[in-house]
């Protein structure tokens, strides 16, 4: 079954203009001028029930602009949308019991008064029949470890546990689709953990597609299997982490001490047409940044040592958090 079907997904918005000084307030009174910004571009995308899809992207690429669409907050400017069987922006009202959404910023628990108020308030808003609510938020609070929070205001709580209470609330429903974004930003390292533990659990157990968006790309490596990477609107990748890595060369960092002092233009000179990026580090060390896999790697190694020779060496993989940054930086001109 698919979770989200989106054929040519486009949102545009207007922003007005004004122009400088009296006379120009006074124009823009009569004729307002604007420009047209295609946040999203025509996209397709498409995800089957249970499948974990992280959505990357810099910066105002148009992540959190897909997101509103697919969540039914943004009427798209054109394009086909079903998401769960439904279209998000009209049929709202049943649209909103079949998903959870959890934005990072923002809460969805009532600020005043206990944790679990918010969560009975929640049962009523989405009529969970008693049995079925305290048997699913019983498992919850026990995996996500919260029980000693549950009467405790949400004001009092700190970010981590908000979170992990956020979480159960976005839950409650059992919705067959998850929204994240930013989930574990600003968390420290063991609740991060305890929050992508709890997240595979859910997946493996009821099925639950999750979207994740975020810029913590060691969260993408825990939790995806599938990365879709968004640039100025259009999508430039989708497809597995793996084969992101292996496409780009895998990412090698040669680490170079040379004996004696070399200039940078003179190792791009002599590697002139190889897939590298040389940094200086000192007056005699170098990182060449290589994209492509082993035979680059020799390729640039024999053109150097030739000219001048080298007194250590270490290779080291680029992680993944650096070749999407590369990524971002150069687009995928390389793969
Ligand atoms: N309501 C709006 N009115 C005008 N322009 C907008 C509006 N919302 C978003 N944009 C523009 O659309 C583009 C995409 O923005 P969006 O917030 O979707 O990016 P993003 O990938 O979520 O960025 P970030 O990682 O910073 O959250 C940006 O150029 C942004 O300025």
């Amino acid at each position: 079954m698919r979770s989200i079907e989106a054929h040519g997904l486009t949102k545009e918005f207007k922003v007005y203009q004004s122009r400088p000084g009296l006379a120009g307030a006074f124009r823009d009174l009569l004729n307002r001028q604007y420009r047209v910004i295609r946040a999203v571009d025509a996209i397709d995308l498409t995800i089957d029930q249970g499948e974990i899809v992280g959505y990357i992207g810099e910066n105002g690429a148009g992540k959190s602009t897909t997101i509103k669409m697919l969540t039914g907050i943004l009427e798209p400017t054109a394009g086909e949308l079903k998401v769960n069987g439904y279209d998000p922006h009209r049929e709202r009202e049943k649209f909103v019991r079949t998903i959870g959404v959890v934005f990072g910023q923002r809460s969805q628990l009532w600020w005043d008064i206990a944790v679990q108020e918010s969560f009975r308030l929640l049962q009523k808003v989405y009529r969970l029949p008693d049995e079925q609510y305290k048997r699913h938020l019983g498992r919850m609070v026990e995996v996500l470890e919260i029980g000693d929070l549950l009467d405790q205001p949400v004001r009092k709580l700190s970010l981590g546990q908000r979170m992990r209470c956020e979480l159960a609330a976005a839950l409650i429903h059992q919705p067959p689709l998850l929204f994240l974004d930013e989930p574990t930003i600003g968390l420290d390292v063991l609740v991060k953990e305890n929050i992508r533990r709890f997240l595979k659990e859910i997946n493996k157990e009821l099925g639950t597609t999750i979207l994740l968006t975020t810029h913590d790309i060691s969260d993408i490596e825990a939790l995806c299997s599938r990365v879709v990477m968004l640039d100025k609107g259009r999508i430039i990748y989708d497809g597995s982490l793996t084969k992101l890595r292996l496409n780009w060369g895998g990412g090698r960092k040669i680490h170079l001490d040379f004996a004696k002092n070399v200039q940078l233009n003179e190792l791009e000179q002599r590697t002139e047409g190889l897939p590298v990026k040389w940094e200086q580090t000192g007056q005699r060390q170098y990182i060449a940044h290589i994209h492509h896999g082993e035979l680059a790697v020799s390729e640039v190694l024999s053109r150097v040592v030739q000219y001048v020779p080298v007194q250590e060496m270490r290779i080291e993989e680029a992680s993944t958090e650096e070749i999407v940054r590369q990524i971002y930086q150069e687009g995928m001109t390389i793969v």
